[in-house]
């Protein structure tokens, strides 16, 4: 096995991009007003709004602005940490309920379950928060996929296109990069990776444009050219 370590995406990578945008996505826009306003007084949601307050530079902003300005990063995709803890808070509803599984493609299950067993050291990397990332492996379609992974990086590391974030990751790795491998659908993510030496392999499942990394189709393509 080439690799120690192998860093993987979520959305576009092991999990189908429209299961974000369609699912995800418009049951956070649906229910983080009411979940804020109900939960305003609470450290850890109060902690999120005031992060907002600052990136929207308004010292005073009310719930209700506050609620608005969510509503407008959700609908433009924006990478904002408390954003993206909020949305995880939220979603963490959704998936006890049942409302939805977390989507992972088979390939993706199979592959992991196979490098674990060799001895490979599982990350996940990816905008949504680390509790979003753990939900969506804990209540997956093959059940709790948890225990395959060794740890979790979001936001908070850095942003995903930014060299610092990568850097940082090896840091906690202590691994050197040529023995880890990130698997990304976006270019700009895995052309980071690679300043630092890390090696990267580009996943195109729905149309992506190549960029100059090796490129896979599915998990399975990835598994036949790491080995
Ligand atoms: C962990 S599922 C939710 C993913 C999410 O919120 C997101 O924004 C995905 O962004 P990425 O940069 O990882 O594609
Ligand atoms: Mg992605």
């Amino acid at each position: 096995m080439k690799y120690s370590a192998i860093i993987t995406d979520i959305e576009g990578t092991t999990s189908r991009i429209s299961f974000v945008t369609e699912i995800l996505f418009p049951y956070a826009a649906a229910q983080l007003p009411a979940f804020i306003q109900a939960n305003a007084d609470s450290p850890a949601v109060a902690e999120q709004l005031n992060a907002c307050r600052n990136l929207m530079q308004q010292a005073d902003a009310s719930i209700a602005a506050i609620s608005a300005q969510l509503l407008q990063w959700i609908a433009t995709d924006q990478k904002i940490t408390p954003l993206k803890a909020l949305q995880g808070m939220v979603w963490q509803h959704g998936y006890q309920s049942g409302a939805f599984k977390g989507h992972v493609y088979a390939d993706v299950h199979a592959a992991l379950s196979r490098w674990q067993q060799l001895g490979v050291k599982l990350y996940v990397y990816s905008s949504g928060s680390v509790q979003a990332q753990q939900l969506l492996f804990q209540y997956s379609d093959f059940g709790d996929m948890t225990p395959l992974f060794s740890g979790y990086f979001d936001t908070r590391i850095g942003a995903k296109r930014d060299l610092s974030s990568y850097a940082a990751i090896l840091q906690q790795l202590q691994l050197p990069p040529k023995q880890v491998l990130f698997l990304s659908d976006v270019v700009a993510e895995l052309d980071a990776a690679t300043q630092l030496g890390i090696a990267t392999m580009q996943l195109i499942r729905d149309g992506q444009a190549a960029g100059k990394h090796a490129i896979a189709h599915n998990f399975t393509q990835v598994m036949e050219q790491t080995v």
